[in-house]
């Protein structure tokens, strides 16, 4: 059994991030940048005003003077002259700031008519003006490659007249799950048969954490049928099964594959769930064998394949984020697996989390993985713990697990 920390080491350093491919900007959003973004244009692109008001010399802006109003600049439409002394420009927010003019009087500070206009507030010099390339220049560097795209950086991408972005290709994962007793939801469940759980909740994850999943059929506990349904996932990024991961003799995945060229990297873990995580290669695609118990096959997803995804992605990958909370309650003294104890997971007034392991673990409890907020990561050896003891967690939620 190798530490969790080895294995996910060894998955991340045999993965790559996939090519990039060019999609609209609308369709950027959540996508990871292959390239850095460069502005396209200086922004604002000129000197503009901040404020509805009249462009002026700051020399002339003392209260009481009387100033001619000889032109208007509203947004889009700069004014054609210049601004002398004695004189001001109608201006409007966006609007170009006229040559001549230093700074805005703010129309709320003026009085206006007959075609002059009268300082009722000193003003000064440069206020109200936002500088040409305040916010960016043409050529600069405004979204670095290995982003992942937020609403705010698509806004800035187009601020930067970029219709088209270049980004990794979503990585596609193929989802396997294997054994005779499973059915898939709504079809016959067969004699002594429970319904398939792992595909989706699978599918679901690879989705939140980006990637795009290809499920494949159930594949029966049998060497053939495995074996063909994985050949389906050649074209993926990555395989993943669920299932027949274990010592038994119907647990199949690793003898139906090594004929097909499944070369083993590690199998077994210390880690609870998780024990049987199978790493390898099927003919040049990365594989992943995750454990049938539900409970299992998730948490390794969380611990082992959103990293992964990440790295597929083209993000930086390492560990998933993880927090300090207080026990709620007790927790005994670990053995040598390092456990995902879950746990339901509570805010204090004070805004301090607080986690509560759940009192049965067993590693087919979906409900119960539902209501755990967060995993209790417990170190192997770790000694038993009081509650108010501070734990390293994984927030589930945060994830969009
Ligand atoms: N003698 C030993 N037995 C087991 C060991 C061991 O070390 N020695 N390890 C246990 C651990 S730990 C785990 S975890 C399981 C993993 O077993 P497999 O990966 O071989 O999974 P299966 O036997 O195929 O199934 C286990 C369990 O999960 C259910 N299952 C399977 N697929 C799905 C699915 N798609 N959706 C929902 N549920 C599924 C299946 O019905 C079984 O109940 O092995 C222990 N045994
Ligand atoms: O470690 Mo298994 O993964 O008991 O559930």
């Amino acid at each position: 059994m190798i530490p969790v920390a080895e294995a996910l080491e060894r998955i991340l350093s045999a993965l790559s991030p996939t090519p990039a491919e060019t999609v609209s900007l609308p369709e950027g959003w959540g996508r990871v940048l292959a390239r850095p973004v460069l502005a396209r244009v200086t922004q604002p692109p000129a000197d503009v005003s901040a404020m509805d008001g009249y462009a002026l010399r700051a020399a002339d802006g003392a209260v009481g003077g009387r100033l001619r109003v000889i032109g208007s600049a509203p947004a889009g439409h700069p004014f054609g002259g210049t601004v002398g002394p004695g004189e001001a420009v109608r201006i409007f927010t966006g609007g170009a700031v006229p040559p001549g003019a230093d700074s805005i009087l703010l129309q709320e500070d003026a009085t206006a008519g007959d075609g002059f206009v009268t300082p009722t507030e000193a003003v000064r010099e440069g206020r109200h003006i936002r500088r040409a390339g305040l916010d960016f220049a043409a050529g600069g560097t405004v979204l670095e490659a290995g982003r992942r795209l937020t609403a705010r950086d698509i806004g800035l991408a187009a601020a930067a007249n970029h219709p088209w972005l270049h980004v990794h290709r979503r990585p596609r994962i193929g989802i396997l799950a294997t054994g005779d007793e499973i059915a898939l939801p709504g079809e016959p469940i067969p004699p002594g048969g429970i319904v398939s759980s792992n595909a989706h909740a699978l599918a679901a994850l690879v989705r939140a954490s980006g990637g795009e999943p290809v499920v494949l059929p159930i594949a029966a506990d049998d060497r053939d049928a495995i074996a063909e349904a994985a050949a389906a996932a050649a074209r993926c990024d990555l395989l993943l099964t669920t299932g027949g991961a274990s010592v038994g003799e119907h647990d199949l995945v690793q003898s139906a594959l090594g004929p097909q060229g499944f070369s083993l990297d590690f199998w077994k873990i210390a880690m609870r769930p998780g024990k049987p995580l199978i790493w390898g290669d099927l003919r040049g695609t990365p594989m992943l064998g995750l454990p049938g118990n539900p409970v299992s096959a998730l948490v390794c997803a969380v611990i082992f394949l959103i990293p992964a995804l990440r790295r597929l992605s083209g993000l930086p990958a390492g560990p998933v984020e993880t927090r300090t909370a207080l026990l709620g309650r007790e927790m005994g003294a670990n053995d040598r697996r390092q456990d995902y104890v879950r746990a339901e997971i509570t805010r204090g007034p004070d805004g301090a989390l607080t986690v509560s392991p759940l009192p049965l673990q067993d590693s087919s409890m979906l409900a119960a993985l539902a209501r755990a907020g967060a995993l209790v990561i417990r170190p192997p050896h770790a000694p038993a713990a009081p509650a108010g003891t501070a734990v390293e967690i994984v927030e589930l939620s945060s994830l969009g697990v």
